[in-house]
């Protein structure tokens, strides 16, 4: 019987959050820091936030371009599992930020049609964890968060050399699908588990854990 697909709820900013997504099952909990984002955070909050957290809920700090100040106030300052890169850190960067960190990397991928998918093979040799998500309309703000999908075919029951994470538009009523059609064994949700842009909803998050799981 194959194992439980892991669930990482991204854009958490409220301790009643992260606890609905420990008590629900989540086994990520993702902190935004980017200043577009309706979900950024300042340091010290994803502190408080990652100190609270339920033991055993791994700590995952999302970040777009970063430069080194930045990642450094982060790492100084927040308890974490891992890093998420999601904006066009080169092969090279992810692999520079790996060894300074000493943490675990998830670099995003953006994926429209199939020539997106070369991405792929190039930073699953560096990066840890994939997580392939849909790419953000041309002029967009954002470079994830915009509760968009692709689709999911392209990556129909893909095998790549690293652990990889499924995203972009997820919700409690299609992620059983999503998964049932890509084999993804984890999947990553921001929007379709909130109220509005930047509240997440609990009851919103426990239905997309019981949905993924079922
Ligand atoms: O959530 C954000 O605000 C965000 C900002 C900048 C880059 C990435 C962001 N979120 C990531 O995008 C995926 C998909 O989001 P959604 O579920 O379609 O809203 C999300 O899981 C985050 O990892």
């Amino acid at each position: 019987m194959p194992a439980d697909v892991k669930v990482k709820i991204c854009g958490l900013s409220r301790p009643e959050d992260v606890q609905a997504a420990a008590s629900a099952g989540a086994v990520y909990a993702g902190f935004v820091f980017f200043a577009k984002s309706p979900r950024n955070i300042s340091v010290e909050l994803a502190r408080d936030l990652a100190i609270d957290a339920p033991v055993g809920l791994a700590k995952v700090a999302l970040t777009v371009n970063a430069d080194d100040a930045m990642l450094d106030a982060i790492m100084n300052t927040v308890p974490l599992d891992m890093l998420q890169l999601h904006g066009s850190e080169t092969p090279d960067r992810v692999a520079d930020l790996r060894r300074r960190y000493g943490l675990p990397i998830m670099k995003a991928i953006g994926i429209a049609d199939q020539s997106d998918l070369d991405q792929i093979a190039t930073y699953a040799g560096v990066a840890d964890q994939l997580l392939i998500d849909a790419k953000p309309p041309r002029g967009a703000d954002l470079p994830g968060g915009n509760g968009l999908s692709f689709d999911w075919r392209l990556v129909n029951r893909k095998y790549w050399p690293c652990p990889w994470m499924l995203a972009g538009g997820l919700t409690p009523d299609n992620v059983a699908l999503a998964v049932q059609m890509t084999g993804a064994r984890q999947v990553d949700v921001s929007s379709g588990v909130e109220s509005a842009p930047g509240v997440k909803d609990p009851e919103l998050i426990h239905a997309f854990v019981k949905a993924a799981l079922a």
